[in-house]
């Protein structure tokens, strides 16, 4: 076979980027094909049943799927209605290999969800060229996703990201009776900040304190985001208020580490920030929009009691604010 150099052009644009396939076969003779007609171009997953591929997909992040329909134990069409109950795996492309050509079987197959299937035994490069157009469509979807959720200026989740994910950890949290909490962070200073050093500094500023939120995010459902011009959110799921105080401290604490000057600063000759921390109680039935409002009247808080500080308050079941600190 000629195919799978990956040096020849084909109807599609990968613009440069190599995918993550994942192959499940049970056959090692198509396995070790596909490895062939691929290696060259993209990152190659193969998995031989489908219990080892839900274990290496959790650990692949394939970008495309090329699943086998028929299979000892659990079949490809069943593997694939399991695989798209997965959080993002909705978004992942699967094309089903199959060994018949009964219009019912193709019919199993778009209805378990692939996107195409191509027949055994099939023509190297119509399979090389289904595979990389449809990762090509998917490379699309994710740039637009990115761009839809992601800060330009920053890198780290935008506004409208923020919003769905705390929507999202608010229901979750109000189900599984934990708490909340929310950081609003805004830079002190920062128009003089600007006016001294020059709007080019002050994007530089913004971009090192959105990368250290982004180090700081320790648990998996922590999300740091630029809300807007020079403010951040920074959402911590099951967390209460002591250690919702401990991460905001840290965090006043390592941006004035990073020593950015600032002689225009009140605070310290240095770039620091101010934060507003509100924590909705697992029990408090407050609405979500009343976490916002919180953290807000306390990040007004802590820039009225000198700046460079945290402000921390609690909603819980009594209704209302009940501790601040
Ligand atoms: N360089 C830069 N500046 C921004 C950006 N977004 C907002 N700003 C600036 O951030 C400054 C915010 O200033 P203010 O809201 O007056 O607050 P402050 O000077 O930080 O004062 P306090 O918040 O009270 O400590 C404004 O000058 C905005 O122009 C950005 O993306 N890049």
């Amino acid at each position: 076979m000629s195919i799978g150099s990956g040096g020849e052009p084909g109807p599609y644009n990968l613009g440069g980027r190599r995918g993550r396939l994942l192959v499940v076969d049970d056959e090692p003779i198509f396995v070790r094909l596909i490895h062939q007609l691929f290696s060259a171009e993209h990152e190659v997953f193969m998995a031989t049943n489908g219990e080892e591929a839900l274990k290496i997909y959790e650990r692949s992040a394939p970008d495309l799927i090329l699943l086998d329909v028929m299979m000892p134990g659990m079949d490809g069409l069943e593997l694939c209605r399991l695989l798209k109950q997965l959080p993002d795996a909705r978004e992942i492309p699967v094309i089903f290999v199959t060994g018949y050509e009964s219009l019912d079987e193709e019919t199993a197959c778009w209805n378990a969800g692939g996107v195409d299937f191509v027949n055994k035994p099939f023509n190297p490069l119509t399979l090389r060229n289904r595979v990389n157009v449809h990762l090509a469509l998917k490379f699309q979807a994710d740039r637009l996703r990115e761009m839809a959720f992601v800060d330009g200026l920053t890198g780290i989740a935008n506004r409208r990201q923020f919003e769905e994910r705390l929507d999202l950890e608010y229901r979750r949290s109000r189900r599984n009776q934990t708490p909340l909490a929310l950081l609003m962070i805004d830079v002190d200073f920062f128009k003089p900040y600007n006016d001294r050093y020059g709007h080019q500094a002050g994007d530089d500023c913004l971009r090192k304190i959105a990368a250290l939120l982004r180090e700081n995010m320790s648990r998996p459902g922590d999300l740091a985001a630029r809300y807007g011009g020079e403010e951040f959110a920074f959402l911590l799921p099951e967390t209460d208020a002591a250690g919702a105080r401990v991460i905001a401290e840290r965090l006043v604490e390592t941006v004035r580490q990073l020593n950015l000057e600032h002689l225009d600063s009140s605070v310290a000759p240095m770039v620091t920030i101010s934060i507003g921390a509100s924590v909705l109680n697992s029990d408090s039935s407050e609405p979500c929009g009343a976490l916002i409002t919180l953290a807000d009247a306390q990040l007004y808080r802590a820039k009225k009691q000198g700046r460079g500080r945290v402000s921390c308050a609690l909603m819980s079941a009594q209704r209302g604010e009940t501790a601040r600190s």
